[in-house]
């Protein structure tokens, strides 16, 4: 690097990103997932109920039940290198890391359980550097997943005497580079399909309603999204929301009772993209493509195609190396 002259030669600082993702049982077990339950259901930011009255449900009645349930749905997907979420979380900050070479420290966290965020932050502290980007990997702003992940990351911050400087990665459910790696993504696996897909579902993950009356722009943000990456396919597609949790009413048309109605008007064959997820993960693999199918098949459907989140694809890099660079633009040299 040249400097103008008269001006000393500082050393550029080290800077940092940190990806981070919502987290995941350590195990395909009762006591992790429930472990992993407790931390994510106890978060203000997730069940926005009063702690009074919510916390002898918490701990009365879902955890006593749901850990068991919750555990075989995770062993049907479980791999050897562990839980789908955790093992791309891991291959997407590699991927990072071979892209940026020594300009930029990678590294990842998760939001619940391992490995932490605060750990994180204080392990890229000590390695030095004193400039980082925090990236949660949710295209679509909530409360619930992008709030929480920052209000972690400042809550680290906040016990430092010596903070690093900070950035925060903006949602980015309508930026070009998401909706045409989205695109690429699902053209490709669209067109290595045996089958042609009469209606392309993309299916988000469900958030009480009660968010959107709040302001929460997680619904819009979904919308537009779909909107987009619609046109930018040139197909149309419908927007599903899954996951519903609880008894109080949720974001609509719920994803499970679309999947039940398609083949009773006629629609026999479909896929199914969940944009909103980075990585492939229990709601996906599972709830989707194990359940979800099951409930279309049996329904009366003919063909079902659950297409890959963008994961660690090459779309998927590609993008996220550009959206970071812009991001550390002035922090990092640009190559
Ligand atoms: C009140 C409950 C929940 C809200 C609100 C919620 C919002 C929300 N979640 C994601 C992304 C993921 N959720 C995942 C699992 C999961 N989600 C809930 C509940 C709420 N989510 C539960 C109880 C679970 C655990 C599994 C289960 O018991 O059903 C996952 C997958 C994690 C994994 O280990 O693979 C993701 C990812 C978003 C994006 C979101 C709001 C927009
Ligand atoms: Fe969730
Ligand atoms: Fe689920």
């Amino acid at each position: 690097m040249t400097r103008p002259e008269g001006h000393p030669s500082v050393p550029d600082p080290k800077v940092g990103l940190l990806l981070i993702n919502l987290g995941t049982p350590d195990a395909p077990h009762a006591t992790a997932v429930r472990r992993y339950l407790a931390e994510f259901l106890s978060d203000p930011r997730v069940v926005e109920i009063p702690p009074i009255a919510w916390k002898p449900i918490l701990h009365g009645i879902i955890l006593r039940t749901r850990p068991r349930r919750s555990a075989e749905a995770y062993n049907q997907v479980w791999t050897n290198e562990g839980s789908p979420l955790a093992v791309i979380a891991r291959r997407q900050a590699h991927a990072l890391r071979e892209r940026f070479g020594h300009r930029v420290s990678v590294h990842y966290a998760m939001r619940y359980g391992n490995p932490g965020i605060a750990a994180a932050i204080h392990n890229m502290v000590s390695e030095g550097c004193s400039r980082i980007l925090a990236a949660p990997l949710y295209p679509q702003y909530c409360a619930a997943t992008t709030a929480t992940a920052n209000d972690a990351v400042f809550a680290t911050l906040a016990g430092m005497r010596v903070q690093p400087a900070l950035r925060t990665l903006p949602p980015y459910y309508d930026d070009p580079l998401y909706i045409d790696a989205l695109r690429a993504n699902i053209a490709r696996q669209l067109g290595a399909l045996d089958f042609e897909p009469e209606r392309l579902l993309v299916s988000f993950h469900g958030m009480p309603r009660r968010t959107l009356e709040l302001g929460d722009p997680y619904h819009c943000h979904c919308q537009k999204t779909a909107r987009l990456v619609g046109e930018a396919l040139g197909r149309s597609v419908e927007v599903t929301f899954q996951s519903r949790f609880g008894r109080a009413k949720w974001l609509e048309p719920a994803t499970d009772t679309t999947l039940a109605a398609l083949p009773k008007q006629g629609v026999k064959r479909i896929a199914i993209a969940a944009p909103g997820f980075s990585a492939d993960c229990l709601e996906t693999l599972e709830e989707l493509g194990i359940r979800g199918r099951e409930t279309f098949m049996h329904a009366g459907g003919e063909q079902f195609a659950l297409l890959d989140c963008l994961n660690d694809s090459p779309e998927s890099v590609d993008m996220l190396e550009r959206m970071i660079s812009r991001e550390l633009a002035g922090w990092v040299q640009q190559t």
